[in-house]
């Protein structure tokens, strides 16, 4: 038998590849950009993290499921990517904690999952021509058909996904950080600072993690004005993560402008990509981008190597820089951005993900660098 004859699902490139493996969770067919990330673990949270809004991700880990889902470990309500490749999918998880297996969960939730393709060879692919729009069907199986839809669909560039992810309306949050998370950078903190987390499609843990160190949070959606964000007296403003091109985003970025210098900001990848072209910054489309648990980066203020957990396929491009942008931290396997702030306001960003989920903890630190850049203003007002 041929392949392709036993094959339920076919991720095809528009490059002109192929590949033919077993369906798992939902069916029907989906288009997007194919992306790689590298992490050993944390399929749960890769899932939910709304910034795969428009992407088809591929783990280069060969066996995945193999520990379940559990509703404790996601980061939003519910899978958000287009689609989901696996070498390996583990249909028998074994762990306390697990409350479904990933076939399950992706079926439940719409979601197309692959397995059983070559996954090293398509990351090889991805590595070498960067990376590029898929289709994934489980019902044409026609490779030249598939491959003239993925070279007809939407490049992600120029796209505005935010507003597919953003949440409809504010809302209050207040969960700390959890029993698993047993690096925290310290204890609870009693809440002291009100903040305003715009939302452009926001990984929970990092809502954990500002209560954590005593922050009561405001949620607002992404398309708010600074207007409204104003009128709720925050303290501070956090810029979160979300989905593909930050250049579109004209309304974010003119909020952020008409805030800027007016209190502290404080930017996490996508909100770090606004800051930065709200200062007067460029932004631009990496050939593959990072997605992963152990990218090295530099902390140029005390040359410390912090291992950061990822997930980015545009950056700030260092030629646009203007003079009041200091860099802070580069990555050290590309040199590329990583975090930067303003030197004549209070507003400083980081391209990687510091609340990890999942991750190494070693960035955590930054939650509490905003809570300082919030008393020094407190200070200056009361002066
Ligand atoms: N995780 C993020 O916020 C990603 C930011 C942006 N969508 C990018 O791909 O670069």
């Amino acid at each position: 038998m041929s392949q392709e004859a036993k094959s339920s699902a076919c991720l095809a490139l528009a490059d002109g590849s192929v590949f033919f493996g077993s369906a798992f969770g939902a069916s029907g067919e989906v288009t997007g950009e194919v992306v790689f990330n590298t992490s050993m673990t944390g399929y749960g949270e890769i899932l939910t993290d709304p910034s795969y809004c428009g992407q088809i991700v591929t783990m280069t880990y060969p066996l995945i499921g193999n520990y379940g889902i559990n509703f404790e470990d996601v980061e939003s309500n519910g899978p958000r990517l287009r689609a989901f490749v696996v070498r390996e999918l583990c249909r028998a998880p074994s762990n306390f904690r697990s409350e479904l297996s990933l076939d399950d969960y992706l079926r439940k939730a719409g979601v197309i999952g692959l397995e059983g393709i070559d996954t090293r060879s398509l990351v090889r692919r991805l590595r070498s021509q960067g990376s590029v729009t898929g289709v994934l069907s489980t019902v044409d199986l026609d490779p030249q058909s598939l491959i003239a839809k993925a070279q007809a669909a939407p490049s992600i560039v120029g796209q505005d996904l935010v507003q597919e992810v953003m949440p409809a309306a504010s809302f209050a949050w207040t969960e700390r950080l959890g029993n698993f998370a047993t690096l925290a950078p310290q204890d609870s903190q009693p809440t002291r600072y009100h903040v305003v987390a715009i939302d452009y499609g926001m990984k929970w843990n990092i809502l954990r993690h500002l209560t954590q160190v005593g922050c009561r949070v405001t949620v607002v959606p992404g398309t708010s004005t600074a207007a409204e964000i104003l009128a709720l007296q925050p303290d501070g403003v956090f810029l979160s993560n979300g989905p593909g091109d930050p250049e579109p985003l004209t309304y974010a970025i003119r909020t952020i402008r008409e805030l800027l210098g007016k209190l502290p900001i404080f930017g996490i990848c996508l909100g770090h990509q606004l800051l930065g072209l709200a200062a007067g910054a460029r932004t631009y489309k990496l050939k593959f981008g990072h997605r992963g648990a152990n990218q090295p980066v530099m902390n140029l203020r005390n040359s410390k190597v912090e291992i950061t957990s990822q997930n980015h396929g545009f950056a700030i491009d260092a030629l646009t820089l203007p003079a009041n942008i200091e860099v802070t931290h580069r990555n050290l396997n590309d040199q590329t951005i990583e975090g930067m702030r303003l030197t004549d306001q209070p507003a400083f960003s980081v391209q990687y993900h510091p609340e990890a989920a999942a991750g190494p903890h070693d960035s955590a630190y930054l939650f509490e660098e905003f809570c300082s850049l919030m008393d020094l203003s407190v200070e200056k007002m009361k002066a």
